[in-house]
């Protein structure tokens, strides 16, 4: 088999962040890239699909972070390509709450649990704060424990749904506390195809351009002081000067990328160190709508003595009016409970819970879509959760580079990390790359970047309930 030409940079995966690395490199002159990506498209873990004759995402969904002093860089592509999108208004998921038996707790209640919830995890980070286990530990207060279904469901919600992340967040900070739910056919993903459209030859909506080779699983990176050599699944090799990884943080923890000779210590320790992340949206079709809409409906929380069984819910009217589609979000453990078992089986569990909530008359679903990213092996992980208080060092050992392996990815943003902005900015190496000239020795001669981000005050945003 004839071996392709060396590139000067190859660039593994073509997800947000490894395309906008590809952008950057491009306008500055590198036209001998190469992008490998192993699944048969582009977007990672942007992806949409139909359901029920509507598109939903799978994937990232919302673009957060708008409306603040500066503008979310995701945000303006998204404008300026007229993406249909909705507001979310979280404030009033506070007031759906049911309990087992479909009555909404009154909202005291559900205040006295949330403030309690508050109370803990406040707790809980002034002890990390101290840097000491133990003294974390001692100061948890146990009544402060959530045991109660509706104290669980908070202390869910605030845990391990959206506030799981270091404070104060930069995303809000910087950009805005609004979110908006990209609701377009085109998908989040066209964002992508069109930034795609800028460096690589398209035709009538289609990328053309042998720059970009799809189902190509990097296997193997074998790198010295000359260059790296890539080899693929299907037995192919690749010469280049530099190489760019976007895998995900879940397969850098994996075993599909061996590396050669292997990854130094301090890189495999920090890559080990941050958490990854799985989020599920399963959607289910209905023949009719049997639940509420109008203001202050769309989110809603059902109470369970499990936590985060089927806790948090959406109704997709506000997108879509008309699709009769419900989303529930499980996260970690019980994400990956539902992928090992059949879609009829977590459709039975879905029903038990709705029926709770709504009644033993409401119609069974007619459809479900189970996504599947923790045992998908080219992702393992929805994103990077860097633990709450954490330490700068691990997260600049996970995005320096090893030789002539650059590394980058949402999980390699210092400051948004687990976004798709954080994806599309992170390519702090990169910008160094400012003149054509500079471009590939800017990547060689540049260490980790030393962006400080330290966490600073401490609070809870409230941006579910
Ligand atoms: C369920 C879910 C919900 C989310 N919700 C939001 C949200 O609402 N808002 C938001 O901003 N963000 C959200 N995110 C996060 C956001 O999607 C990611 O931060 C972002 O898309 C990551 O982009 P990336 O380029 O870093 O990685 P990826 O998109 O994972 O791209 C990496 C690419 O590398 C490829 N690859 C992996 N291994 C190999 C290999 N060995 N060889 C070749 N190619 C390889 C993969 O196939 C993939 O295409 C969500 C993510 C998930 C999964």
């Amino acid at each position: 088999m004839e071996s392709p030409p060396r590139s000067s940079v190859i660039i593994i995966g073509a997800g947000v962040s490894g395309l906008s690395a590809a952008k950057v490199l491009a306008e500055n002159g590198i036209g001998d890239l190469l992008i490998l990506e192993a699944s048969d498209r582009i977007g990672g873990r942007i992806r949409k699909e139909m359901f029920g004759d509507v598109s939903v995402e799978l994937g990232a969904g919302w673009i957060a972070g708008v409306g603040g002093k500066e503008s979310n860089p995701v945000w303006e592509i998204a404008a300026k390509l007229g993406i249909r999108t909705c507001f979310s208004d979280y404030s009033n998921a506070r007031y759906n709450i049911y309990d087992r038996s479909g009555k909404i707790f009154p909202s005291g209640i559900a205040a006295d649990s949330y403030n309690k919830a508050l109370g803990s995890a406040i707790q809980k980070l002034k002890g990390l704060e101290s840097n000491n286990v133990e003294d974390a530990t001692n100061r948890m207060d146990c009544s402060l424990t959530p045991k109660t279904p509706i104290e669980l469901a908070i202390d869910f919600i605030l845990h391990d749904f959206e506030m799981a992340e270091v404070e104060p967040i930069s995303t809000y900070v910087d950009f805005g506390e609004r979110e908006f739910l990209v609701a377009d056919e085109r998908g989040y993903e066209y964002l992508l195809y069109k930034m795609a459209e800028e460096f690589l030859f398209t035709s009538e909506g289609k990328i053309l351009d042998n720059r970009l080779q799809l189902n190509k699983v990097v296997r193997e990176l074998q790198h010295s002081r000359n260059g790296v050599t890539v080899k693929t699944e299907d037995g192919c090799v690749y010469e280049a000067d530099y190489v760019i990884l976007s895998a995900s943080i879940g397969v850098l923890q994996s075993d599909l990328i061996s590396f050669r000779p292997p990854l130094p210590r301090w890189k495999t320790e920090a890559i080990e160190k941050c958490e990854v992340m799985v989020y599920t949206k399963i959607f289910l079709k209905f023949p009719y709508k049997f639940w509420p809409c109008g203001p202050g409906k769309e989110f809603f929380i059902y109470a369970h003595e499990r936590r985060g069984y089927y806790t948090f819910w959406q109704h997709m009217e506000n997108a879509y009016p008309g699709s009769n589609i419900l989303v529930v979000t499980l996260t970690n453990d019980e994400s990956k409970r539902v992928e090992s078992q059949s879609d009829e089986e977590t459709m039975k569990e879905a029903m038990v819970v709705l029926r709770d909530m709504y009644g033993p008359e409401i119609p069974d679903a007619t459809d479900i879509l189970v996504p599947r990213w923790w045992n998908n092996r080219f992702q393992r992980c929805s994103y990077s959760n860097y633990p709450m208080i954490s330490n700068n060092q691990v997260i600049n050992d996970i995005k320096a580079p090893v030789g002539r392996i650059f590394f980058t990815g949402e999980h390699t943003s210092e400051r948004f990390n687990g976004y798709v902005h954080g994806g599309h900015l992170a390519e702090p190496l990169l910008a160094l790359a400012s003149t054509q000239a500079d471009a590939v020795s800017s990547l060689h001669k540049c260490d980790a970047p030393a962006q400080l981000y330290l966490s600073g005050k401490l609070g809870i945003p409230e941006v579910i309930l």
